[in-house]
């Protein structure tokens, strides 16, 4: 899977895109994120990607020659222009299905905006849809998009290794996590519920059951709600 990003600030995401999980993915060619920065594509003689917004206000609006000649760069040789996801506090937030659904696709064009915002000219010309990663006040949209590659990446096939639980996507199953022990089974004089040492696999599956779906019932009641919708129809 390729994510073309279009953004003025590329050197955040050579960074932060080569660790961890995602870089692995990067070096076994299975995930390709390429940064693109938009201000080399400025064809102002002080390579200006942004101007005072039309009708004033405070703050200043990208201007859409950069970004749209960048856009239309990347794809000249594309016979199927890919997806183009403009990373926006208007969007409609960022979840676990929405990630699922972006997996399945090939290749998706990340733009993230600066400033006050984009010129709502280039939304019209090459937005197919917008996407936030929740509600509150960014500088950019740079950090969403690498919100939206890491969870959208560990769901595309051979990224994540088999034996991680979150690998399939049945692990997410709607629920808050159960509650997390390890060694040493009693640190402070603070012990590991019993349950967790019994041995019995399949209690220990009912209690973790039983807890991620009280937590969930008691920090997340939205998440719960559709969980109890969804299980009402299976059962
Ligand atoms: C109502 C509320 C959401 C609080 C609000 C109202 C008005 C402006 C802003 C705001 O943050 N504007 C600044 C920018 N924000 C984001 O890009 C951004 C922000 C949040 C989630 C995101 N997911 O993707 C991109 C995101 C837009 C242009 C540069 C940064 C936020």
């Amino acid at each position: 899977m390729k994510f073309d990003v279009l953004t003025l600030f590329p050197e955040l995401f050579n960074i932060v895109m080569r660790e961890s999980i995602i870089g692995r993915a990067q070096e076994n060619g299975i995930i390709k994120v390429n940064a693109i920065n938009i201000r080399d594509y400025s064809k102002d003689k002080h390579k200006k990607v942004d101007d005072y917004p039309f009708g004033g206000g405070t703050g200043m609006v990208m201007t859409c020659q950069p970004v749209i000649d960048a856009y239309n760069d990347i794809t000249k040789d594309m016979t199927v222009k890919p997806k183009v996801i403009y990373m926006s506090p208007q969007g409609r937030v960022l979840n676990q299905k929405i990630a699922k659904e972006l997996s399945t696709e090939e290749h998706l064009i990340l733009l993230c905006g600066h400033y006050e915002g984009i010129d709502e000219r280039i939304i019209e010309e090459i937005v197919d849809e917008e996407i936030s990663i929740g509600d509150y006040v960014l500088t950019g949209g740079e950090l969403p998009a690498m919100v939206l590659i890491d969870c959208v990446s560990r769901l595309v096939q051979g990224v994540l290794a088999s034996e991680n639980s979150y690998s399939e996507e049945s692990h997410f199953n709607g629920l808050l996590e159960y509650p997390q022990y390890t060694r040493p089974a009693d640190y402070n004089g603070k012990k590991v519920p019993d349950i967790l040492l019994s041995g019995h696999h399949a209690n220990i599956e009912k209690w973790r059951t039983q807890q991620s779906i009280e937590r969930t019932k008691q920090k997340r009641p939205d998440m719960y709600e559709v969980y109890e919708r969804t299980h009402k129809k299976n059962l």
